[in-house]
């Protein structure tokens, strides 16, 4: 685990019961709900958004500036990465709260370095499609758990674009390719039912190809399709001709990239946990700062939550989840059967709280959670079930039967969305104690203290800045 100038060492951990964060990796115990909430809060910045703008601000005719990004260790492992492809990144005072905005300069794409993805996505999935375009060897590898996350789709589509690529034929990290300095472009045929992901990587660069790119989806399924229309929405907004004429099928003309100054939107998927509390609470959450008109898959969450029995009411710059009583007053909260095949993002935060309903629950249209930071199904089923709980996995799902839930640890996976599913069980059930809650650094390491004044409204407001772990 890296320790980042957003950690404070001076800060003492022992200030605060649930904040102890002595040992970033050691057992954290979650606080358990004291009753209705009355919360505002704010979420730092989009992870999807920071580093799609990121990888186009690198490729792009000039400088951007990127108001409000995310500080995290996938945006930071983001940064780095393209640094080591030779883009010139540089803080710059910012007023978003959570931390300095960034100018991005473009540079020459130069090769001959090594990648380290960490555990993210966006990087293993977007970056190698960026050092295609450099000249000389690159070489990618990343976290051992990354090792498992499915790459197949990459390494098929660089080869087929002609680029040179030296891997073990698991279709995992670690490979290296051998770039030339140019990529041709024009058709290609990529599988993307294991993630998204490898159609936005080839979309965000294909402006650069000599001949664009006409894209067709192979698999059987597309899983969330919302992050495609992201990319697309991105791209558009930088001047690239992006069409997407029939399902499965997307072109981009070769063409430059602008350079553009953007705000980038709170994270809405990290605003899960909270929302969700508001269900198992009672009372208000609200995450000022929602954008009246997103891409991301979090904008669902009125609906998804709505399942489950809450209400939500929207202002002109925030969105407030109102649980009622909430399941601990003794108000309802509804199983729900629901397909989360375009937002599987948000599905731990929903099987927390589908374990703490009043009935049964069904997710579908989640298989490909079994590729993400860990097989996120077969995580959830055990750590519920070793509390009490009663889950089955399905071919493409789970099922959640609700029990009552006893205390125990419940282990992160190295997965900032176990952690918080976590944190969501904690509010209910008695002595959890979440291992490694310092993972959740992976998007929001300001969650500990966002979480602790959510909980504990009436006790000192904490700093999000004093304990983050990144
Ligand atoms: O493009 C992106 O920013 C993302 C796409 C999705 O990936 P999958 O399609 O692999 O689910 C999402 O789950 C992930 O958190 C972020
Ligand atoms: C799947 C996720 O991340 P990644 O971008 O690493 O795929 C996630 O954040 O839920």
């Amino acid at each position: 685990m890296l320790v980042s100038r957003y950690s404070k060492p001076e800060f003492n951990p022992y200030e605060n019961d649930d904040l102890v964060l002595e040992d970033p990796v050691g057992p954290w115990r979650a606080p358990r709900a004291e009753g209705p909430l009355a919360s505002s809060l704010a979420v730092p910045g989009s992870k999807s958004l920071t580093n799609r703008e990121l990888v186009l601000s690198a490729l792009a005719s000039g400088p951007s500036l990127l108001r409000s990004p995310l500080h995290s260790r996938d945006t930071a492992i983001m940064a780095d990465a393209l640094r080591e492809l030779g883009t010139i990144i540089d803080e710059v005072p910012g007023d978003g709260g959570f931390g300095p905005d960034w100018r991005v300069t473009p540079q020459e794409l130069t090769g001959g370095s090594s990648i380290d993805c960490g555990l993210a996505g966006t990087v293993m999935r977007f970056v190698p499609m960026i050092a295609a375009l450099a000249l000389g060897p690159v070489a990618f590898d990343g976290d051992p758990a990354a090792r498992k996350r499915p790459m197949r789709a990459t390494i098929d589509a660089l080869r087929a674009l002609g680029v040179d690529v030296t891997d073990d034929g698991r279709g995992t990290l670690p490979f290296s390719l051998y770039g030339t300095g140019s990529v041709e472009g024009g058709p290609i045929e990529v599988d993307a039912s294991s993630s998204s992901q490898f159609i936005s990587a080839l979309l965000l660069v294909a402006a650069r190809f000599t001949h664009g790119l006409e894209l067709r989806h192979t698999g059987s399924v597309l899983p969330s399709l919302p992050h495609i229309e992201m990319t697309m929405e991105v791209l558009s907004a930088r001047g690239v001709e992006v069409r997407h004429p029939e399902p499965g099928i997307w072109s981009v003309a070769a063409g430059a990239i602008a350079a553009r100054d953007v705000d980038i939107e709170p994270d809405l998927s990290n605003a899960a946990p909270f929302l969700a509390a508001a269900l198992v609470a009672g009372g208000t959450v609200t995450i000022d700062g929602w954008p009246a008109a997103t891409t991301q898959v979090g904008d669902r969450l009125p609906d998804l939550l709505a399942a489950f029995g809450a209400t939500t009411h929207r202002s002109a710059s925030s969105l407030t989840i109102d649980g009622g009583l909430g399941a601990l007053g003794g108000g309802t909260l509804s199983g729900a059967r629901l397909d989360l095949g375009e937002c599987g993002e948000l599905a731990p935060a929903l099987v927390a709280l589908a374990a703490l309903a009043d009935g049964p629950s069904t997710f579908t249209g989640i298989g490909h959670l079994r590729g993400h930071e860990t097989d996120r199904l077969a995580a959830l089923t055990t750590e519920l079930n070793a509390l009490g709980g009663s889950v089955t996995e399905l071919e493409d799902g789970l099922a959640i039967e609700p029990k009552p839930l006893h205390g125990g640890v419940w282990h992160s996976y190295e997965d900032h969305r176990m952690a918080t599913a976590g944190a969501i069980i904690g509010l209910a059930v008695d002595d959890i104690d979440i291992e490694d809650i310092g993972t959740t650094a992976k998007t929001l390491p300001e969650f500990p203290a966002l979480w602790h004044n959510l909980v504990h409204p009436r006790a000192a407001s904490v700093d999000p800045f004093s304990i983050g772990i990144l």
